[in-house]
């Protein structure tokens, strides 16, 4: 390998990378939905929902945070309705990361009970680590798989909060690594689940944070009652006031970057925040997943890209 060569496609591809920030719904690939799509239009001509390549033809990328949040409800979800479909829509997320060269995944996701097809946040549950089981069989040990179980601010009640702790403490020897905090960053009061996070830290689970996506969502008491909660990761973190980002590099704790929204989408206005490589700054591992993006801004080195792989290791472990 000829080390001062650029990075390419190619390149980055076959190195063996780390996915921390990826939310199972939004790693269902167009295609996919357009088959899942296909399926349920055959079975009913009159499926209200339009094809998923039309709506999002390859190569839009065009959101906002205004209509980000919709495609998960006016389609995504429409789409996902039942077990079987999750089963098959999971699958193929894995397989995607597979193929793209991610050999440690933690996979995030919201356990939605949904009412109208009677499936409850148990079976939703189930079906995903189910998959994730099958999957990992048949690919041996190539990947390793762990999920996070997501809220979702401005629709999980503090109750409700607390039935996906107890879901993740249940399922801690099948794989569920962590707790996040995730939606829509204009919605919900966030101190609402300050017990139910003391829970699943208190239960060894590690929490993770959607942290200053938005200016609404960078206010300083969101901010400092969302550092309250004691997070070990934080994700997107956008919009953050200077002391709030001089606590974050005392705390050493780890950043998310998001690939899709904030790299794909470019949803950054206001600014990404990396300054783990300054002087006294975060613990460089932390950069693994935007390895890519970290390639195409400043054209580093094969080598340099190389290094990364074996100090993030260590980061990885240390939930
Ligand atoms: C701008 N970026 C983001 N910020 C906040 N939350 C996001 C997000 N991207 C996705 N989600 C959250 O993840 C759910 C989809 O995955 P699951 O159905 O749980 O697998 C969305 O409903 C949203 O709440």
């Amino acid at each position: 390998m000829d080390s001062a060569e650029q990075v390419s496609e190619s390149f980055t591809k076959a190195l063996p990378k780390v996915e921390l920030h990826a939310h199972l719904s939004g790693s269902i690939s167009r295609q996919c939905l357009h088959e899942i799509w296909k399926n349920k239009k055959s079975k009913d001509p009159n499926f209200p929902v339009e094809d998923p390549l039309v709506l999002m033809p390859a190569g839009k990328v065009d959101y906002t945070l205004q209509t980000f949040f919709q495609v998960f409800s006016k389609l995504i979800y429409q789409l996902c309705n039942d077990l079987e479909i999750l089963a098959y829509a999971t699958n193929s997320v894995l397989e995607d990361f597979h193929s793209d060269g991610v050999r440690y995944l933690e996979l995030r996701t919201i356990p939605r009970a949904s009412p109208n097809t009677n499936i409850t946040r148990e079976e939703y549950l189930t079906t995903v680590l189910d998959t994730i089981s099958t999957f990992k069989s048949r690919t041996g040990k190539q990947m390793s798989v762990f999920l996070i179980l997501a809220l979702d601010r401005g629709n999980t009640t503090a109750t409700e909060a607390q039935e996906i702790i107890d879901l993740a403490i249940s399922n801690k020897p099948r794989g569920v690594v962590g707790v996040d905090l995730c939606g829509n960053p204009t919605q919900g009061d966030v101190t609402i689940y300050r017990d139910a996070f003391a829970r699943a830290k208190a239960h060894g689970l590690g929490l993770t944070l959607h942290f200053a996506e938005t200016p609404a969502s960078g206010a300083r008491d969101e901010l400092a009652a969302l550092l309250s909660f004691q997070p070990d990761r934080l994700g997107h973190v956008i919009h953050v006031p200077d002391d709030v980002k001089a606590e974050i590099v005392k705390r050493g704790l780890g950043l998310e970057l998001c690939m899709s929204c904030n790299v794909h989408a470019k949803l950054i206005d206001g600014g990404f925040w990396i300054t783990i490589l300054g002087p006294g700054g975060m613990r460089i591992a932390r950069l693994l997943c935007v390895q890519m993006m970290w390639a195409s801004f400043v054209a580093l080195s094969r080598m340099s890209i190389c290094l990364l792989p074996s100090i993030s290791g260590l980061i990885v472990l240390s939930w």
